[in-house]
């Protein structure tokens, strides 16, 4: 059976301490930040044909959980977490042609700063970057800029939208062939291909050009994980790809469903964006194996709970509330306002301590042998249509370099025999063009059984 259309592959990584206390961590705790950790996990999925390595960002420590620093330090939720965007570089050195997204909030980014800081990314990753555009979710955030807090959640979307007006007409204000490189007339740059953009918004105000060459991709993918419906407005509007916090295939469906509608009725083809959605997959030798593994994860304890409500704690302290009774129907916030509501619905009457302990990043729960979660992974991927996965080893928490083998040694193979993903990508393309590149892998499973 051939595949009408390939699965995109990512990974969403934070540059902070991987797995370090548990089985197979080895040394990680104490040398994660000299970056080595993840330039031989780059090297791996390029090697396995991974599309692209999404590098996570955030720029605050949350005292909010029970007003001190004391569980997320211990946790190591959200810190220490060094800065992503000077690691990019190193990892595009180490590979060949995995692509690499930058998260830059655009509560905190000018657009001539961002604009021309992925223009020189791209220019040394070879066209291999793309931009995560989030609008970040605390005031503690906010804080560390010198605002007292964030703009108004539906604000903060308007900002994003103009934000990535401003960048495209900055990397256009350039013509791509304005570098003429005369000899005869001594001239580099062709003055009548550069122009300002005279940019004046309800938020920015930006005269350009950019000083820096255009990309030397076209346009540099923009990704995107909005949840709310302003959100996901947002992600019609201006991403190319989405990343989806969906459970459940029917969940996934929906989502997919309204995003494609949300695109038409903004003049988009649906087809143009690419939706990855959530998994963290346990693999094991067999599946009983990797259920049992999964069940020691996913234990009803304090602790797990704990580190789950953390995770969660960019405004709200979720610290109040019992955890032997079920978590608040009627609580909003200014923070990430889909991620809050799909907890809740997550929850529903159960006890918090066993709703927070049991849940994992995750579209469903994928574990067993690689056949098995590539029958998981292929049976969703074909029910609801989705353009491939995210690969989030259960918030980072159980991420080593075993782990990383057991995807790239174990899991893709079996992608790639089934025809789902290809062996390498075809040659010459940007990173945003692979991404949007639909052609089919070889189905290689008669070959491999012949
Ligand atoms: C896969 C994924 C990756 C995300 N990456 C980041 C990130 O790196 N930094 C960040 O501040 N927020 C990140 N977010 C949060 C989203 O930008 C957004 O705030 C959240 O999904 C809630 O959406 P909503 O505000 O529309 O409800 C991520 C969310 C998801 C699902």
């Amino acid at each position: 059976m051939g595949s009408s259309q390939r699965m995109r592959l990512a990974w969403f990584v934070n540059y902070l301490v991987p797995g370090w206390n548990i089985p197979w961590s080895g040394n990680a705790g104490a040398e994660w930040m000299n970056g080595d950790f993840y330039v031989d996990m780059a090297r791996r999925l390029d090697a396995a044909g991974f599309d692209a390595m999404m590098l996570e960002d955030g720029n605050y420590l949350s005292d909010a959980y029970g007003g001190t620093f004391e569980a997320e330090l211990k946790h190591t939720v959200r810190g220490p977490k060094n800065d992503p965007l000077p690691l990019l570089p190193v990892l595009a050195a180490a590979t060949e042609r995995l692509g690499f997204i930058a998260t830059m909030s655009s509560s905190f980014y000018q657009p001539f700063l961002l604009a021309r800081l992925v223009t020189t990314l791209d220019h040394l990753t070879g066209g291999r970057v793309g931009w995560n555009v989030v609008t970040s979710s605390s005031p503690l955030a906010a804080q560390q800029f010198g605002m007292d807090a964030l703009p108004d959640h539906d604000e903060r979307y308007l900002i994003a939208e103009e934000l990535v007006d401003v960048v495209k007409k900055l990397w256009r204000s350039w013509d791509r062939d304005a570098v003429v490189m005369d000899r005869a007339t001594g001239t580099y740059v062709d003055h009548e291909k550069v122009r300002p953009i005279h940019h004046h918004g309800t938020y920015f105000d930006v005269r350009g050009p950019l000083n820096a060459l255009p990309p030397l991709q076209d346009l540099p993918p923009i990704f995107q994980a909005g949840g709310s419906p302003t959100g996901r407005e947002f992600a019609a509007r201006s991403a190319d790809v989405i990343v989806s916090s969906a459970k459940g295939i029917d969940d996934m469906r929906e989502y997919r469903a309204e995003v494609r509608r949300r695109a038409e009725l903004n003049g988009r083809n649906p087809d143009d964006i690419k939706i990855l959605f959530m998994i963290s997959p346990f693999l094991e030798e067999s599946d009983e194996l990797a259920r049992r593994r999964r069940e020691e994860r996913l234990a009803i304890t304090d602790e797990r709970a704990e580190r789950r409500l953390l995770m969660m704690s960019d405004e709200i302290d979720f610290s109040q509330f019992p955890l032997d009774q079920p978590f608040p129907t009627d609580l909003s916030t200014n923070g990430s306002q889909s991620l809050l509501k799909q907890f809740a619905q997550w929850a529903g009457d159960r006890p918090l301590r066993e709703a927070a302990a049991g849940d994992e990043f995750e579209a469903f729960p994928a574990f067993g042998t690689p056949e098995t979660v590539a029958d998981e992974m292929e049976h969703a991927f074909r029910e609801v249509g989705g353009d491939g996965y995210l690969i989030f080893a259960g918030g980072g928490g159980m991420l080593t370099r075993r782990y990383v083998d057991q995807v790239c040694e174990g899991l893709v193979p079996e992608l790639r025999r089934r025809g789902l993903v290809w062996d390498a990508p075809p040659a010459g393309l940007g990173l945003n063009q692979r991404l949007a590149c639909d052609e089919p892998a070889p189905d290689q499973r008669s070959a491999a059984s012949a």
